[in-house]
């Protein structure tokens, strides 16, 4: 059984608005996407990667990400798709040997604060449930509103915000994202596509501190976690 991450990093970065796509800003001088890919590269429990980018930026991904940082567990850096969805259907399909019962997870590029806390953990789960999603609870309270008018307050201690890593068995995870494709369905995670088949998905706690970088105050607070984290070592 392989254990293979997939990292999406083909958005346009259309809400951070910076010239260039932002999973290859840089972050403290290393673009986002190296910082994410070395944390799966430092796991034990990681085999395999697959990283996911615009089709005209491969070279650039292969030579100022993969070959600068000197990662040895890129399989193949595989063209992205329109939306989020198609880009990992696209990494799902490049998986080269795969068995259904290897675990895939699927983490963002622009999440680079990821830890091996939360990839072993979600593999974990990924082991006994159907998934494993990394989540934190809900700090505010959230109203639903239709034409701006509230119509709706959730109980909050069942809201959850979805992170990434999103970690399944091969088998279940390409079976939703085939049927999702063959029904024209678009969700905006990957466990979505396994909850709509029945799907068991565990929640696994995450942190507060893995942000999806996609706004330009998402930066400075990225930059605030890095000297924290500088400082502390
Ligand atoms: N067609 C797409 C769109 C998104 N992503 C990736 O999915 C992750 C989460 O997406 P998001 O933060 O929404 O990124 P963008 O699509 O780049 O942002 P925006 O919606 O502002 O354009 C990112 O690592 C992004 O690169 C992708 O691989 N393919
Ligand atoms: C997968 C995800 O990061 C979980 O929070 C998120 O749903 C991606 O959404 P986006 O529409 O690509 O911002």
């Amino acid at each position: 059984m392989k254990v293979i991450a997939l990292i999406p990093a083909a958005g346009m970065g259309k809400r951070m608005g910076a010239g260039i796509n932002k999973q290859y800003l840089l972050l403290s001088g290393t673009p986002i996407v190296a910082r994410t890919i070395a944390v799966f590269e430092a796991s034990p429990l990681v085999d395999d990667i697959y990283v996911i980018t615009p089709e005209a930026e491969i070279p650039f991904c292969r030579e100022q990400v993969v070959a600068a940082h000197c990662f040895t567990k890129i399989r193949a850096i595989v063209p992205g798709g329109a939306e989020r969805q198609h880009s990992v259907l696209n990494g799902l399909r490049a998986v080269r040997d795969a068995a259904a019962d290897d675990v895939v997870l699927v983490h963002d590029g622009v999440r680079p604060f990821v830890t091996q806390e939360m990839i072993a953990n979600s593999i974990a789960a990924a082991k006994t449930a159907d998934g494993g999603l990394v989540a934190v609870p809900v700090k505010d309270t959230v109203k639903i509103a239709a034409d701006g008018i509230v119509c709706g307050t959730p109980q909050r201690d069942t809201l959850w915000l979805a992170q990434t890593p999103q970690t399944f068995r091969y088998g279940i995870i390409r079976n939703a994202y085939e049927q999702a494709a063959g029904e024209g369905f678009l969700g905006t995670d990957d466990s979505s596509l396994v909850e709509r088949l029945g799907g068991k998905v565990q929640v696994v706690v995450g942190d507060y501190r893995n942000i999806k970088i996609t706004t330009p105050e998402d930066l400075v607070l990225a930059e605030a976690f890095l000297s924290e984290s500088n400082q502390k070592a």
